[in-house]
This record gives structure tokens, C-alpha cells and sequence, in this order.
């Protein structure tokens, strides 16, 4: 049996739309992430378990993991023996923690793990980053490459093995905080601009090279100093119910930043001490989260995808 566990991950970054992911790992210990498991069976079976499975389609075929299993012994592993699947579904639907990337890579990394297939690194991305933009209404690979490598991934199609890891200052926190609401990701693309001044292209592009340089060259506070998301933000946060009111609050409880996590509506902070942090998660848990949400304080999972166990 391989067992393999994909952490959730903050697509965009704030500074970096469809361009930076970071992969997060909650401090107390816990996994917030969704886990695959691959036996041995008599054909092929699928089960979706998980807090979050009565959330999904009842029909396995309108399961992204299932697909993804459909399509791995079609395209890739002809003769792998049958299989039972299992998805534990532990991430919220449309939550911005990046949760359908979750389940994609998560069983194609267990898929490849127990057919012994091998496939490379890229191999493994484009395939995780097909299936992720069927139901993302987009392709990017902002969830999908920092959830299967961990830390922070500077990537896209035409960068080199689709990834460049980043630096970050190891003292920072973050918090992300799910309000307990879903928004759906091509819903949150859809009030997007369809194409950006040559001003907004530009200042674009300073912003995420010079973000990306000064973290290379470890200036983290300057890197904090330009971190804001000019592209997105603006028409997502209408969508997201408390957003505005948490930006203007967390700033003076130790916030360094505040941004929406991916397509929302999970919002995310970067606190500089666990101080800060906890003091922005106690006012999220009060002010931003229904009974339904969470709030976790991370680091960077640094880790990625990984087996629990081989048996
Ligand atoms: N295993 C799965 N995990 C997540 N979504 C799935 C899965 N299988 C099918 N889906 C469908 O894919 C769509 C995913 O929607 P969307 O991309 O908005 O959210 P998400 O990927 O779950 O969350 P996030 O905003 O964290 O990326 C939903 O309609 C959901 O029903
Ligand atoms: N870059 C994607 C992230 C989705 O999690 C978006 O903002 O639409």
C-alpha cells in the first residue's frame, strides 16, 4: 500500500497571480492537505473518504482523483495491475488552499509511486497541472508545483522544469484563515480584467522580478515591503465577505501583510514572530470565520508531497 500526503498551498503569493505558490504546514504538527492511498485490489475500485467528502459528486467519475487514476492507466500505466484508490478529501471545496491541486497530486504521485513508472518531475507537473485546470478554468501551476515540491515555487510553463524554488525568511508565520464559505476558482477568474494595461503589465513584472531578486538575495524586509497584489485583489475582494475589514484590522495586531490566499476565500497573513500571529489568528477565529472555517498558524511546508507509508 503507498500512502501519499499533498499539502495545501497559497496560490499567487499576493505579488505573483498564477506565479508563485507557497506550500503550508501548520505548527502544532497537524496535516492540512489531502492524502491518496494506493493498494493492490481484485479490479479497480475508488472510495472518497475525508471530512470534506460529502462535499464532492457521489459519482466517482465526476472525481478529479478518479479521473486521474482513469487517465493514468489509460495514458501512462496500461498494465498496472488494478488498484483500489482512496481519496481522504481533508481540504474544503473551493477554499483558495489549493484543494482540487491536493487530490491531483496527491494520486498521481501515489499512482506513479506504486506502478513504479518513474515519470519526471515535469512529466509529473504537466500532468498535475492538466487535470487541475479542468475544473480551475485555467491553466496555472501555482497550486499544483508548490504543493508537489514544497516551499515557495516561483513557476510557470515556459520556466525551466516549471519551477524555481525561493528563499524565505524561516521567522516568518503564516496564517491562513478559511471563512467557512466556498468561492468557486473559475467564478473568481471570471471577474478578472481580461487583459491589463501596458502600465499594469509593466509594474506587474517589476513587482514579482524585484520580489523574486530581493528574496534570491535574502533582503526579506524589502521583499515584504513591495508584496501587494495589484492584479487580483482589487476584484476579488467585493467577493469575499469580511476581507476588506481584515486587511484594515490584522495590519495592527503584527500583520506584515495581508492578501487573499489563490482565488479566496481563504485570506492569509505573514507575521514576522508567533506573537504577531497568534494575535491575528484570535482576531480571524472572532471576526473573519463561521463554524465551518479554520484558522492555522504555518511555516513553509518545505517537504511537498510525500508518502505516510510503504507496506
Ligand atoms: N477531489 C476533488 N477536490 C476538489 N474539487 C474537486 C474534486 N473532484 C472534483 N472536484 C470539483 O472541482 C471543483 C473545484 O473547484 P475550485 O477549483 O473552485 O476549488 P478547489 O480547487 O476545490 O479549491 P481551491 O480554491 O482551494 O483551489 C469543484 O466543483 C469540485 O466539485
Ligand atoms: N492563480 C489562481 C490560484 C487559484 O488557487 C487564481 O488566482 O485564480
Amino acid at each position: 500500500m503507498i500512502e501519499v500526503y499533498a499539502p495545501a498551498s497559497i496560490g499567487n503569493f499576493a505579488v505573483g497571480f498564477d506565479a508563485l505558490g507557497a506550500a503550508l504546514a501548520p505548527i502544532d504538527g497537524s496535516l492540512l492537505g489531502d492524502v491518496a492511498v494506493v493498494s493492490a485490489a481484485s479490479s479497480d475500485e475508488f472510495i472518497c473518504s475525508g471530512e470534506y467528502a460529502h462535499k464532492l459528486p457521489s459519482d466517482a467519475s465526476e472525481n478529479l482523483a478518479y479521473q486521474c487514476l482513469v487517465h493514468f492507466r489509460a495514458h501512462v500505466a496500461p498494465n498496472m495491475p488494478s488498484v483500489k484508490l482512496e481519496l481522504k478529501k481533508n481540504l474544503p471545496i473551493g477554499s483558495g488552499l489549493g484543494s482540487s491541486a491536493c487530490s491531483v497530486v496527491a494520486t498521481f504521485a501515489a499512482l506513479d509511486k506504486f506502478a513504479g513508472t518513474k515519470l519526471s518531475q515535469v512529466e509529473l507537473i504537466e500532468l498535475m497541472a492538466d487535470f487541475e485546470a479542468v475544473v480551475s478554468g485555467g491553466r496555472h501551476y501555482d497550486n499544483i508545483t508548490p504543493c508537489y515540491l514544497g516551499g515557495l515555487q516561483l513557476t510557470g510553463d515556459l520556466i525551466p522544469n516549471k519551477s524555481i524554488a525561493l528563499p524565505v525568511d524561516e521567522n516568518w508565520y503564516y496564517v491562513a484563515a478559511f471563512p467557512g464559505f466556498s468561492l468557486n476558482t473559475a467564478k473568481a477568474r471570471s471577474v478578472l480584467p481580461k487583459e491589463l494595461s501596458m502600465h499594469a503589465g509593466v509594474e506587474f513584472a517589476q513587482r514579482l522580478s524585484a520580489f523574486s531578486s530581493l528574496l534570491l538575495m535574502h533582503r526579506f524586509d524589502d521583499a515584504l515591503s513591495i508584496m501587494q497584489d495589484h492584479i487580483a485583489e482589487p476584484y476579488r475582494a467585493p467577493l469575499i465577505t469580511g476581507f476588506s475589514e481584515a486587511k484594515a484590522s490584522l495590519p495592527a495586531l503584527g500583520a506584515e501583510i495581508v492578501s487573499i490566499s489563490g482565488a479566496g476565500p481563504t485570506l492569509f497573513t505573514v507575521c514576522k514572530t508567533l506573537k504577531a500571529a497568534q494575535q491575528c489568528a484570535q482576531w480571524l477565529e472572532s471576526n473573519y470565520i463561521n463554524e465551518q472555517g479554520f484558522c492555522h498558524i504555518c511555516k513553509l511546508d518545505n517537504d511537498g508531497t510525500r508518502q505516510l507509508t510503504v507496506l
